[in-house]
């Protein structure tokens, strides 16, 4: 295994050396479990810890390692290592839903195309392939529309549905493909470039597993492998997120990508949300919250079983903690600005005392 297989490029190498991090390893987070990684490097598999310091200066979950990261360590023995610094990510991944404290999740870094994956007989939904696009767009990750199971429809359909991808979203590759026949494969693989990293988005059943496993062949198995390695009693997990695919391509796939296009709900939900979205350019109030207000479409609408009930609560729900995401994170900011304050008002007094 050598770095370039990992999908390390001149460009990188170049910033190494611009950060003078010369002196280290260099390696890429392979797998991530409660602030303790594995990191694959050209010698072989680490477990590592970050440095203390990176630790005590980190002011979010963007300060810690993710899957798909470049850092720089030192091996401390055969099987254990320290990571003093991650390289600057040329993309991020973020989990838009929200979590308890309202902070940003980074499901994985530098990916270079994220495969759109629908399946074409039930699945397949543009509204939703729109939300995917955003999320990659905005995450500065190249999207490929992958069509799923066209072996449970006839070619004139699938035909159809790519025509229907294509008027509506211009310049995005779109495959179809199969994973019972293999239709589509050599095509697939085609796209697929050797060193560049890649994940697979799209909601459950759509047969993203069965591709990674089709494509990652006998790879898998040999990455897969339980690690032995528990260095002083400490155990790490032993699935690895990041596979190096049989073409060479390497594809990063880890539980944190199933929560990227938030909960897939009832089908035709989007469309509803659609409905909801643009009704409320007619509500009376421009500043409705669409709860009380007399001369409020949406709630017009649902009274007249227009709009399924159902539906009317989900677009709430989703609301709310959208504001309330907004809102945590601008209180914590403003919290971290505060303690941030405080301690340098505290070193200085520290200072002044030591000087008496
Ligand atoms: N007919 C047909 N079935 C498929 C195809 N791809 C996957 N399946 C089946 O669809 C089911 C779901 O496939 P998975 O690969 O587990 O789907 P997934 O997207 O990984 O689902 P999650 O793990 O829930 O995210 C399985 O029973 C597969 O055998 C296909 O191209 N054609
Ligand atoms: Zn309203």
């Amino acid at each position: 295994m050598n770095l370039t297989d990992l999908g390390y490029t001149d460009q990188i190498e170049a910033t190494r050396k611009e950060l003078q991090l010369e002196q280290f390893g260099i390696g890429r987070i392979v797998a991530e479990h409660k602030e303790r990684y594995i990191v694959r490097t050209a010698d072989g598999e680490y477990e590592a810890e970050i440095t203390g310091n990176m630790r005590f200066t980190a002011q979010g979950r963007e300060d810690f390692p993710a899957v798909g990261d470049w850092v720089a360590l030192t091996p401390y023995d055969a099987d254990f290592a320290i990571i003093h610094q991650i390289l600057p990510r040329s993309s991020v991944l973020k989990r838009q839903a929200v979590s308890h404290s309202g902070e940003v999740q980074i499901i994985a870094a530098n990916i270079d195309y994220a495969f759109l994956v629908q399946a074409v007989d039930r699945d397949f939904n543009l509204n939703r392939l729109e939300r995917y696009l955003t999320i990659c767009y905005s995450s500065n990750v190249s999207p490929i529309i992958v069509l799923t199971k066209t072996d449970l429809i006839d070619e004139q359909r699938i035909t159809e549905i790519q025509d229907s991808i294509t008027h509506r979203i211009k310049e995005v590759p779109v495959l179809a493909i199969s994973n019972e026949t293999h239709d589509g494969y050599e095509a697939l693989n085609n796209v697929i470039e050797k060193g560049k990293t890649y994940c697979l988005l799209g909601s459950s059943g759509v047969g993203k597993s069965t591709l990674l496993n089709n494509l990652s062949g006998q790879n898998r198995m040999k990455t897969d492998v339980i690690s032995e390695s528990t260095h002083k009693g400490r155990h790490v997990t032993s699935h690895r997120e990041l596979t190096i695919l049989e073409n060479g391509g390497i594809l990063i796939d880890n539980p944190g990508m199933r929560e990227v296009g938030i909960a897939d709900t009832a089908s035709g939900l989007e469309t509803t949300f659609d409905e909801i979205i643009s009704l409320a350019q007619q509500c009376r109030f421009k500043d409705c919250t669409h709860t009380t207000e007399a001369g409020c479409a949406i709630l017009e609408a649902v009274e007249k079983g227009e709009i399924d009930e159902q539906a009317y609560e989900n677009y709430m729900k989703m609301e709310r903690e959208k504001s309330h995401f907004e809102s945590t994170v601008a209180e914590r900011r403003k919290r971290d600005k505060q303690f941030g304050k405080f301690l340098k008002n505290y070193k200085k007094k520290d200072i002044k005392n030591r000087e008496k």
